[in-house]
Protein backbone atom coordinates (compact mmCIF):
# COMPACT_ATOMS: atom_id res chain seq x y z
CA UNK A 1 0.00 0.00 0.00
CA UNK A 2 1.07 3.31 -0.46
CA UNK A 3 -0.08 6.59 1.18
CA UNK A 4 -0.95 9.39 -1.04
CA UNK A 5 0.45 13.03 -0.28
CA UNK A 6 -2.44 16.05 -0.61
CA UNK A 7 -2.57 19.30 1.00
CA UNK A 8 -5.81 19.74 3.45
CA UNK A 9 -7.29 22.83 4.39
CA UNK A 10 -8.25 22.29 7.85
CA UNK A 11 -9.45 25.89 8.45
CA UNK A 12 -12.42 25.62 10.90
CA UNK A 13 -12.48 21.87 10.23
CA UNK A 14 -13.10 19.77 13.61
CA UNK A 15 -10.44 17.48 14.91
CA UNK A 16 -10.36 15.40 17.69
CA UNK A 17 -7.58 14.18 19.57
CA UNK A 18 -8.06 11.28 22.23
CA UNK A 19 -5.05 11.39 24.75
CA UNK A 20 -3.23 14.59 26.47
CA UNK A 21 0.37 13.52 26.61
CA UNK A 22 3.78 14.59 24.58
CA UNK A 23 2.66 13.43 21.36
CA UNK A 24 -0.66 14.19 21.14
CA UNK A 25 0.96 17.72 22.35
CA UNK A 26 3.08 17.82 18.72
CA UNK A 27 0.16 16.94 16.41
CA UNK A 28 -1.95 19.27 17.82
CA UNK A 29 0.56 22.22 17.88
CA UNK A 30 0.75 21.36 14.41
CA UNK A 31 -2.47 21.03 13.41
CA UNK A 32 -3.88 24.31 15.53
CA UNK A 33 -1.02 26.32 13.66
CA UNK A 34 -3.47 25.68 10.53
CA UNK A 35 -6.89 26.77 11.88
CA UNK A 36 -8.48 23.41 12.83
CA UNK A 37 -11.01 23.46 15.68
CA UNK A 38 -9.61 21.28 17.86
CA UNK A 39 -10.97 18.69 20.81
CA UNK A 40 -8.43 16.74 23.27
CA UNK A 41 -10.02 13.99 25.49
CA UNK A 42 -8.46 13.24 27.88
CA UNK A 43 -8.39 13.26 31.58
CA UNK A 44 -5.17 14.78 31.82
CA UNK A 45 -3.03 17.09 29.89
CA UNK A 46 0.76 18.28 29.61
CA UNK A 47 1.86 21.34 30.32
CA UNK A 48 1.71 22.89 27.08
CA UNK A 49 -1.98 21.38 26.62
CA UNK A 50 -2.78 22.98 29.25
CA UNK A 51 -1.91 26.30 28.49
CA UNK A 52 -3.43 25.84 25.27
CA UNK A 53 -6.16 25.40 26.57
CA UNK A 54 -6.32 27.73 28.86
CA UNK A 55 -5.46 30.63 26.11
CA UNK A 56 -8.82 28.49 24.11
CA UNK A 57 -6.98 27.54 21.35
CA UNK A 58 -8.06 24.03 22.16
CA UNK A 59 -11.23 22.69 23.29
CA UNK A 60 -10.95 20.23 26.32
CA UNK A 61 -13.43 17.61 27.35
CA UNK A 62 -11.69 16.06 30.63
CA UNK A 63 -12.35 12.30 30.58
CA UNK A 64 -11.41 9.03 29.17
CA UNK A 65 -12.25 8.19 25.69
CA UNK A 66 -16.10 7.59 24.75
CA UNK A 67 -17.88 7.05 21.00
CA UNK A 68 -19.49 10.18 21.53
CA UNK A 69 -16.99 12.10 21.15
CA UNK A 70 -15.81 11.53 17.53
CA UNK A 71 -19.36 12.64 16.46
CA UNK A 72 -18.29 15.91 14.58
CA UNK A 73 -14.67 14.66 13.72
CA UNK A 74 -13.34 15.55 10.15
CA UNK A 75 -10.02 14.00 11.26
CA UNK A 76 -9.68 11.87 14.20
CA UNK A 77 -6.32 11.02 16.37
CA UNK A 78 -5.68 7.98 18.89
CA UNK A 79 -3.03 9.06 20.74
CA UNK A 80 -3.41 7.88 23.99
CA UNK A 81 -0.67 4.85 25.29
CA UNK A 82 -2.98 2.15 25.97
CA UNK A 83 -2.97 0.50 22.38
CA UNK A 84 -6.30 -1.06 23.62
CA UNK A 85 -7.93 2.35 23.67
CA UNK A 86 -6.13 3.39 20.45
CA UNK A 87 -7.72 0.53 18.67
CA UNK A 88 -10.78 1.11 19.96
CA UNK A 89 -10.70 4.21 18.70
CA UNK A 90 -10.20 3.26 15.37
CA UNK A 91 -12.93 0.66 15.31
CA UNK A 92 -15.52 3.12 16.61
CA UNK A 93 -14.61 5.74 13.56
CA UNK A 94 -17.42 6.11 10.22
CA UNK A 95 -16.32 5.35 7.21
CA UNK A 96 -15.93 8.70 6.06
CA UNK A 97 -13.65 10.20 8.67
CA UNK A 98 -9.95 9.80 8.90
CA UNK A 99 -7.51 8.53 11.91
CA UNK A 100 -4.21 8.39 12.72
CA UNK A 101 -2.95 5.75 15.65
CA UNK A 102 0.16 7.06 16.51
CA UNK A 103 0.80 3.52 17.36
CA UNK A 104 -0.07 1.59 14.60
CA UNK A 105 0.95 3.54 11.35
CA UNK A 106 -0.38 0.50 8.97
CA UNK A 107 -3.92 1.10 10.33
CA UNK A 108 -3.72 4.54 10.38
CA UNK A 109 -5.64 6.71 6.82
CA UNK A 110 -3.22 9.53 7.04
CA UNK A 111 0.47 10.15 8.75
CA UNK A 112 1.23 13.30 9.15
CA UNK A 113 4.54 14.27 7.66
CA UNK A 114 7.76 15.95 8.50
CA UNK A 115 7.46 19.57 6.87
CA UNK A 116 9.64 22.68 5.52
CA UNK A 117 7.70 25.77 5.44
CA UNK A 118 8.84 28.65 3.68
CA UNK A 119 5.65 31.25 3.57
CA UNK A 120 3.45 29.11 0.69
CA UNK A 121 5.81 26.62 -0.28
CA UNK A 122 5.88 23.53 1.55
CA UNK A 123 7.97 20.61 0.98
CA UNK A 124 6.88 17.50 2.90
CA UNK A 125 8.58 14.33 3.79
CA UNK A 126 7.08 10.55 4.41
CA UNK A 127 8.44 7.46 5.25
CA UNK A 128 4.83 5.71 5.78
CA UNK A 129 6.69 5.29 9.79
CA UNK A 130 9.14 3.27 8.59
CA UNK A 131 11.92 5.99 10.34
CA UNK A 132 10.00 9.08 11.41
CA UNK A 133 13.37 10.42 12.66
CA UNK A 134 14.68 9.97 8.81
CA UNK A 135 11.72 11.86 7.26
CA UNK A 136 13.10 14.54 9.85
CA UNK A 137 16.58 14.32 9.10
CA UNK A 138 16.22 14.99 5.02
CA UNK A 139 13.74 18.02 6.24
CA UNK A 140 17.42 19.15 8.12
CA UNK A 141 18.81 19.10 5.29
CA UNK A 142 16.48 20.10 3.07
CA UNK A 143 16.24 23.01 4.65
CA UNK A 144 19.75 24.49 4.07
CA UNK A 145 19.02 23.87 0.12
CA UNK A 146 15.86 26.04 0.62
CA UNK A 147 16.49 29.21 2.94
CA UNK A 148 14.35 32.26 4.31
CA UNK A 149 15.18 33.43 0.83
CA UNK A 150 12.14 31.51 -0.71
CA UNK A 151 9.45 32.79 1.39
CA UNK A 152 9.85 36.17 -0.09
CA UNK A 153 10.67 34.61 -3.60
CA UNK A 154 7.18 32.47 -3.57
CA UNK A 155 5.25 35.66 -2.80
CA UNK A 156 6.96 37.06 -5.54
CA UNK A 157 6.29 34.12 -8.22
CA UNK A 158 2.59 34.10 -7.33
CA UNK A 159 2.38 38.31 -8.10
CA UNK A 160 4.29 37.79 -11.48
CA UNK A 161 2.23 35.33 -12.78
CA UNK A 162 -0.64 36.73 -11.84
CA UNK A 163 0.33 39.74 -13.64
CA UNK A 164 1.86 37.13 -16.83
CA UNK A 165 -1.68 35.49 -17.21
CA UNK A 166 -3.43 38.90 -16.80
CA UNK A 167 -1.59 41.12 -19.86
CA UNK A 168 0.27 37.67 -22.05
CA UNK A 169 -2.08 36.52 -24.43
CA UNK A 170 -0.17 33.91 -26.24
CA UNK A 171 0.14 30.48 -24.36
CA UNK A 172 3.10 29.60 -25.46
CA UNK A 173 4.77 32.81 -24.56
CA UNK A 174 3.13 32.88 -20.69
CA UNK A 175 4.75 29.92 -20.02
CA UNK A 176 8.22 30.95 -21.34
CA UNK A 177 7.87 33.64 -19.59
CA UNK A 178 6.83 31.84 -16.54
CA UNK A 179 10.09 29.59 -16.92
CA UNK A 180 12.42 32.64 -16.86
CA UNK A 181 10.89 33.30 -13.40
CA UNK A 182 11.99 29.88 -11.72
CA UNK A 183 15.54 30.22 -13.05
CA UNK A 184 18.57 30.38 -10.16
CA UNK A 185 19.67 33.75 -10.98
CA UNK A 186 16.08 34.85 -9.82
CA UNK A 187 15.86 33.65 -6.66
CA UNK A 188 19.34 35.69 -5.51
CA UNK A 189 18.47 38.61 -7.67
CA UNK A 190 18.85 41.79 -5.75
CA UNK A 191 16.17 43.91 -7.72
CA UNK A 192 13.82 41.20 -9.19
CA UNK A 193 10.70 43.75 -8.83
CA UNK A 194 12.36 46.24 -11.25
CA UNK A 195 14.14 42.96 -13.63
CA UNK A 196 10.30 41.44 -13.88
CA UNK A 197 8.66 45.23 -15.00
CA UNK A 198 10.83 45.49 -18.08
CA UNK A 199 11.35 41.89 -18.44
CA UNK A 200 7.44 42.05 -18.45
CA UNK A 201 7.61 45.33 -20.80
CA UNK A 202 9.30 43.68 -23.16
CA UNK A 203 6.87 40.82 -23.85
CA UNK A 204 4.19 43.74 -24.18
CA UNK A 205 6.13 45.46 -26.81
CA UNK A 206 6.61 42.03 -28.73
CA UNK A 207 2.72 41.19 -28.44
CA UNK A 208 1.74 44.60 -29.89
CA UNK A 209 4.27 44.18 -32.91
CA UNK A 210 2.65 40.88 -33.69
C1 LIG B 1 6.76 13.47 10.84
C2 LIG B 1 6.37 13.48 12.31
C3 LIG B 1 5.24 14.46 12.39
C4 LIG B 1 4.70 14.67 13.75
O1 LIG B 1 4.63 13.75 14.59
O2 LIG B 1 4.34 15.81 13.99
C5 LIG B 1 6.01 12.07 12.74
N1 LIG B 1 6.80 11.62 13.70
C6 LIG B 1 7.75 12.53 14.00
C7 LIG B 1 8.82 12.33 14.89
C8 LIG B 1 9.14 11.15 15.63
N2 LIG B 1 8.29 10.12 15.85
C9 LIG B 1 8.96 9.17 16.60
C10 LIG B 1 10.25 9.65 16.93
C11 LIG B 1 11.25 8.92 17.85
C12 LIG B 1 12.22 8.11 17.04
C13 LIG B 1 11.64 6.84 16.41
O3 LIG B 1 11.11 5.99 17.13
O4 LIG B 1 11.75 6.70 15.17
C14 LIG B 1 10.38 10.87 16.28
C15 LIG B 1 11.61 11.74 16.19
C16 LIG B 1 11.56 12.97 16.97
O5 LIG B 1 10.68 13.16 17.82
O6 LIG B 1 12.47 13.73 16.75
C17 LIG B 1 8.46 7.86 17.03
C18 LIG B 1 7.32 7.23 16.34
N3 LIG B 1 6.52 7.76 15.35
C19 LIG B 1 5.58 6.84 15.02
C20 LIG B 1 5.74 5.70 15.84
C21 LIG B 1 4.81 4.52 15.85
C22 LIG B 1 5.33 3.37 15.12
O7 LIG B 1 6.29 3.46 14.33
O8 LIG B 1 4.73 2.32 15.36
C23 LIG B 1 6.86 5.93 16.64
C24 LIG B 1 7.54 5.00 17.60
C25 LIG B 1 6.78 5.01 18.93
C26 LIG B 1 7.43 4.21 19.99
O9 LIG B 1 7.22 2.99 19.96
O10 LIG B 1 8.11 4.80 20.83
C27 LIG B 1 4.56 7.00 14.02
C28 LIG B 1 4.35 8.09 13.21
N4 LIG B 1 5.03 9.26 13.27
C29 LIG B 1 4.69 10.02 12.21
C30 LIG B 1 5.05 11.34 12.06
C31 LIG B 1 3.89 9.26 11.22
C32 LIG B 1 4.84 8.68 10.16
C33 LIG B 1 5.72 9.73 9.49
C34 LIG B 1 6.85 9.19 8.69
O11 LIG B 1 7.27 8.05 8.83
O12 LIG B 1 7.36 9.96 7.85
C35 LIG B 1 3.33 8.13 12.10
C36 LIG B 1 3.16 6.81 11.39
C37 LIG B 1 1.92 8.44 12.58
C38 LIG B 1 1.66 9.84 12.95
O13 LIG B 1 1.92 10.12 14.11
O14 LIG B 1 1.17 10.60 12.10
C39 LIG B 1 7.54 13.81 13.25
C40 LIG B 1 8.81 14.19 12.44
C41 LIG B 1 9.69 15.14 13.16
C42 LIG B 1 9.55 16.54 12.72
O15 LIG B 1 9.43 16.85 11.54
O16 LIG B 1 9.61 17.41 13.63
N1 LIG C 1 3.28 8.88 16.33
C1 LIG C 1 4.35 9.26 16.94
O1 LIG C 1 5.02 10.17 16.47
C2 LIG C 1 4.78 8.57 18.22
C3 LIG C 1 6.01 8.86 18.79
C4 LIG C 1 6.37 8.27 20.04
C5 LIG C 1 5.46 7.43 20.64
N2 LIG C 1 4.28 7.12 20.04
C6 LIG C 1 3.23 6.28 20.67
O2 LIG C 1 2.32 7.22 21.26
C7 LIG C 1 1.87 6.75 22.53
C8 LIG C 1 1.62 7.95 23.44
O3 LIG C 1 2.84 8.52 23.80
P1 LIG C 1 2.94 9.78 24.77
O4 LIG C 1 4.39 10.04 24.95
O5 LIG C 1 2.07 10.88 24.28
O6 LIG C 1 2.32 9.17 26.13
P2 LIG C 1 1.92 9.95 27.45
O7 LIG C 1 1.97 8.96 28.55
O8 LIG C 1 2.70 11.23 27.56
O9 LIG C 1 0.41 10.40 27.20
C9 LIG C 1 -0.67 9.53 27.17
C10 LIG C 1 -1.94 10.36 27.27
O10 LIG C 1 -3.06 9.53 27.02
C11 LIG C 1 -4.06 9.83 27.99
N3 LIG C 1 -4.95 8.67 28.14
C12 LIG C 1 -4.67 7.46 28.68
N4 LIG C 1 -5.76 6.67 28.62
C13 LIG C 1 -6.75 7.40 28.06
C14 LIG C 1 -8.12 7.14 27.73
N5 LIG C 1 -8.71 5.96 28.01
N6 LIG C 1 -8.83 8.11 27.14
C15 LIG C 1 -8.27 9.32 26.85
N7 LIG C 1 -6.99 9.61 27.14
C16 LIG C 1 -6.25 8.66 27.74
C17 LIG C 1 -3.29 10.17 29.26
O11 LIG C 1 -4.08 10.93 30.15
C18 LIG C 1 -2.15 10.98 28.66
O12 LIG C 1 -2.55 12.34 28.49
C19 LIG C 1 2.97 5.81 23.01
O13 LIG C 1 2.38 4.76 23.69
C20 LIG C 1 3.67 5.35 21.74
O14 LIG C 1 3.18 4.07 21.36
C21 LIG C 1 3.93 7.66 18.85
Amino acid sequence: MSFMPISLNLKDKPVVIIGGGNIAERKVIKIVSHGAKLTVVSPQLSEKLAELVENQSVQWIQSVYKKVYLDQAFLIIAATNDPEVNLSVYQDRKPNQLITIVDQPELSDFHMVSTLQRGKLTISVSTEGASPMLAKKIVNQLSEEYGQEYEDYVEFLRESRRQIIENIRDKKVCRQFLTELIADDVIYHSEREIWFKNRMQQYIDMQHEQ
